[in-house]
């Protein structure tokens, strides 16, 4: 038997209007993911992400609302449509994996293909062709419990990639690997992704993932989609004090110069740094700065100022009782200070400011 004729390109992305209604908690969110685009799904504990997914993957009904996917309608209760999951065009990549711990890597991937009809000996060879794709063609005969967590994550994007979905869906794909490993395999991810022609919605808790594999962000609280914008634009202006803390963190390029010290890309600056253990001399890292942890000077800070540095104000926003300072420059991080620290500094758009960071602060990641 021969493979499936692989689903129609995807011209009219996923449209969807999720309504899940349990004790408690009401999920109700509409999304517009373009074919192509990848949207990042971001949001605290328990505020519906998971169930979002499933519901699109079909494992949870939706009590109202519509699914349609390159205008194919995958679910529409008021008009008794409920696709099952092994009907729809959708590759899934789940937190744990899932991976069939008695298949071996290959047979793994094939498993997919196998379930929509495609025989053996074909399902093998392309498998085979994705184990490739993804590094791990010398794995093939591997079971889960032999791969490392990089490998097996692979494995898992291959296993969902290889049917050609309509719809990718991945959920904290990365959150089970260490720090170095997963710079690796979200580098590997971004360039699947970018070759992905379908919408692509992930679900992630770590603000490099958020800022560097999407184009968009959805947040969602409580349900509910509070702020729907770019990555930058939702790390520049957040609507709520949880995006504020996950996604305020400025990133700059920058590169490894030694121990703790690191070399911004684009001002003649090295700043001391935490722990560059994990990294070695010359590494391209991102530098990440929280906006809590930036001091606003008036003046060149005295002390320790070598982690200090000169910017332009570029936008002051205030709610509550917290004020961020975006800044703009070679190495512009936002800043959150107090409204009475504004008050002391008078700071207004256009103003220059020096802003000093302690090393402890200072975080690195790799590129
Ligand atoms: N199978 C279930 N039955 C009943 N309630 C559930 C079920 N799964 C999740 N919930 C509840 O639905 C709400 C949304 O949970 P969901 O897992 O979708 O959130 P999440 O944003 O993915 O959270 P997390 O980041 O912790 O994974 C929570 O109140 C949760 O307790």
């Amino acid at each position: 038997m021969s493979a499936p004729a692989p689903d129609p390109p995807t011209t009219d992305g996923l449209r969807a209007r999720v309504v899940v209604r349990r004790a408690g908690f009401a999920l109700d969110v509409d999304l517009d993911v373009a074919p192509g685009e990848v949207l990042g799904l971001l949001g605290p504990n328990g505020a519906g992400k998971s169930t979002l997914l499933r519901a699109l993957a079909g494992l949870v009904p939706l009590d109202e609302g519509r699914t349609t996917l390159g205008g194919r309608i995958l679910d529409d209760p008021a008009g008794g449509v409920r696709t099952p999951p092994e009907h729809r065009p959708i590759g899934v990549v789940f937190q744990d994996l899932r991976l069939f711990p008695t298949l071996t890597a290959v047979e793994n991937v094939a498993f997919g293909l196998r379930a929509r009809g495609t025989g053996r000996g074909p399902a093998r060879e392309a498998a085979t062709a994705w184990l490739d794709r993804v590094g791990l063609a010398d794995q093939a005969t591997a079971r889960p419990a032999a791969l490392s967590g990089g490998q097996a994550q692979r494995v898992a994007l291959a296993r969902a990639l290889a049917p050609g979905p309509g719809l990718l869906l991945l959920d904290e794909p990365l959150s089970a690997l260490d720090v170095a490993t997963r710079a690796e395999v979200r580098r590997d991810l971004r360039t699947h992704l970018a070759g992905f022609a379908g919408p692509a919605l992930v679900v992630t808790h770590d603000p490099v993932d958020a800022l560097t594999l999407t184009d968009r962000l959805v947040v969602l609280e409580g349900g509910r989609a509070i702020q729907d914008g770019a990555p930058a634009e939702v790390a520049a202006r957040p609507r709520s004090p949880w995006v504020a803390d996950l996604l305020g963190v400025s990133l700059l390029p920058g590169t490894v110069q030694g121990p703790g010290a690191v070399r911004l890309d684009r001002v003649d600056r090295t700043l001391a740094t935490r722990s560059t253990a994990d990294q070695a001399v010359g590494d391209e890292v991102h530098v990440a700065i929280r906006p809590r942890a930036v001091a606003l000077h008036r003046e060149r800070p005295g002390g320790s100022p070598r982690n200090a540095w000169e910017a332009v104000v570029a936008g002051v926003e205030t709610d509550a009782d917290r004020v961020r300072v975006q800044t703009e420059g070679p190495a512009p991080v936002t800043a959150e200070i107090t409204p009475a620290a504004l008050a002391e500094l008078a700071l207004a758009v256009g103003d220059r400011v020096w802003l000093a960071v302690k090393a402890t602060e200072v975080d690195v990641y790799p590129r």
